[in-house]
């Protein structure tokens, strides 16, 4: 392994949170290296989408550490997260839709604007929250020069976020993105999220609910990032692309991290088997056609 390759881009250390007496994430430790793509894989309810909330800042740890690249995450802060480099997507797939294509894009790059948003260091301070609300509308309506060229910047990050998925979202640019198919949703999302270009991108099931082509065509292009160098923490039940694509694969079973290692090394692991075919399930886990497990047997 190089030494770039070897940089920690996230550490995570201890990190707990629990919904009333459910511990979803029950203090965890994993790290994340540049160029790395980790895969964290698991049962239903094992706690995935709540560790991707936390490092996000989508949720309020309890309990722990999240580093990026050596500096503290202020906990359950998105934007603060956003700003510190850290993209994602939602299991569900969010777009605004009556916002169009280009805009919803331009949404995710809006924590990166300096001159258009002067005074936004105020925005954590409640009572003068107003202040550079203010501001950003005053430069909205009357933008000046450097406002005018980062706009200008901002548009370029669009239309080549957009470019990246070839002839599915370049040519609906303009059309609201309620008309666009659920699997060109999903792309807008991942456009969103890259447009940031982030230091870690982070990806909740971004093939869910699509066909067998559809993944595929997700396995290439996240493929292509990897290729690129992005680092990548991605949660997914399809385990084809799970294979294809992780560098090293983490499994999670009721909030704890149960086994750490190559997609082959954890597939072959008792503790990993045990959980996806276990004790508390009355029929066995099966690897569907599109190689997703299902772990919901007998529930
Ligand atoms: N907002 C919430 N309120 C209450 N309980 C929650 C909430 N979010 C998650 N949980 C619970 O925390 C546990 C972990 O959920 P989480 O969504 O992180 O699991 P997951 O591994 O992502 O599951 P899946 O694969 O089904 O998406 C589950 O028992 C879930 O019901």
């Amino acid at each position: 392994m190089s030494a770039q390759q070897s940089e920690q881009i996230l550490s995570v250390a201890g990190l707990r949170r629990a919904f009333g007496g459910v511990r979803a994430v029950d203090g965890i430790d994993f790290e994340v290296n540049r160029g790395e793509f980790v895969s964290i894989i698991g049962p239903n309810g094992s706690g995935k989408s709540t560790t991707i909330n936390l490092v996000s800042g989508v949720l309020r740890p309890d309990g722990g550490r999240i580093l990026l690249r050596g500096n503290a995450v202020r906990p359950g802060s998105p934007e603060e997260a956003a700003e510190a480099g850290i993209a994602r997507t939602f299991q569900n797939g969010r777009v605004f839709g009556n916002l169009t294509v280009a805009e919803n894009v331009e949404v995710g790059l809006h924590s990166t604007l300096r001159a258009a948003r002067p005074l936004r260091s105020l925005a954590r301070y409640p009572v003068i929250r107003w202040v550079p609300i203010l501001a950003e509308s005053a430069l909205a309506l009357v933008p000046t020069r450097k406002v005018r060229a980062e706009r200008e910047l901002l548009r370029a990050q669009v239309d080549s976020g957009l470019a990246r998925f070839g002839e599915r979202l370049a040519p609906r640019a303009g059309d609201p993105a309620y008309t666009l198919s659920y699997a060109n949703r999903r792309r807008t999302e991942i456009a969103r999220a890259l447009a940031l270009d982030p230091v870690l991108l982070l990806l909740d099931e971004p093939a869910a609910g699509m066909n067998q082509s559809e993944t595929a065509e997700v396995g290439r292009q996240l493929a292509e990032l990897k290729a690129n160098g992005q680092t990548i923490v991605l949660v997914e039940h399809k385990l084809e692309l799970v294979n294809q694509l992780s560098d090293r694969v983490i499994v999670m079973d009721e909030g704890s991290i149960i086994a750490v290692g190559t997609p082959e090394e954890v597939q072959a692991d008792e503790r990993v088997i045990e959980a996806y075919l276990g004790r508390r399930r009355l029929r066995p886990a099966t690897v569907g056609a599109e190689g997703q497990v299902d772990s919901d047997g007998g529930r």
